[in-house]
């Protein structure tokens, strides 16, 4: 599809647009070392338009200089948001996305969305999350958090959701400890995404 400008937040009306819209929601895993290489593999799927959206925590594993698409975080929430006639950022983030990518979604942030606490920008907007539309999540733990039998319960929370997890992986982990946790590679990610974006007709 053609090439068009994206719409800055605020200004996008409900509705179609050009483009397919894929939202990437960060967490503070280790494993969000990545986004760079994922959102630039992203960008690479014909007409796939990124936007991101990090929790505080996970600003601690990339710089902002790498990420050259629009990031928004808990502070875009209250500076766009000052009146009642003010746009809701978390609202008009759902609206423009087609497809959400939580990636890596980390401990904390499994067991919030899991139970419904929406506490930041990022589950506020999986709180308010438009079911027909896909969203798909890649764990990312330590070992022991993986093992923990509350993770299997709150990741089959996620499934009955309608979410698609991307499976974490076995790796010796950057704390030494080896075995499951570990993000799946972004190829695999990227491949889930485009497989996605087919099924529901979004990409050709
Ligand atoms: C970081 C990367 C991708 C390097 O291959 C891999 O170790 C990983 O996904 N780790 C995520 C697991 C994690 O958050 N460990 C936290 C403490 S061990």
């Amino acid at each position: 599809s053609a090439q068009c400008s994206p719409a800055p937040i605020g200004t996008e009306l409900t509705g179609s647009h050009c483009g397919i819209h894929v939202l990437v929601g960060v967490t503070g895993s280790v494993a969000a070392l990545k986004l760079p290489l994922l959102v630039s593999g992203l960008l690479q799927i014909p007409g796939v338009q990124v936007y991101v959206v990090s929790t505080e925590k996970a600003k601690h594993f990339f710089s902002m200089k790498d990420i050259a698409v629009p990031l928004y975080s808990d502070q875009d929430e209250w500076k766009m948001w000052t009146k009642c006639s003010d746009p809701v950022l978390h609202i008009e983030l759902r609206r423009w996305a087609d497809l959400m990518l939580l990636a890596p979604l980390d401990a904390n942030t499994l067991g919030k969305i899991s139970s419904g606490i929406c506490d930041n920008l990022l589950t506020c907007v999986v709180r308010a999350w438009d079911l027909q539309k896909p969203l798909l999540f890649c764990p990312a733990m330590n070992t022991a958090m993986w093992n923990h039998p509350i993770t299997e319960q709150q990741i089959l929370h996620l499934c009955n959701f309608g979410y698609t997890e991307i499976p974490c992986i076995a790796k010796k982990l950057v704390c030494g400890d080896e075995g499951l946790g570990a993000m799946a590679e972004v190829s695999t990610i990227l491949e889930k995404v485009k497989e996605v974006l087919k099924e529901s007709n979004l990409l050709v």
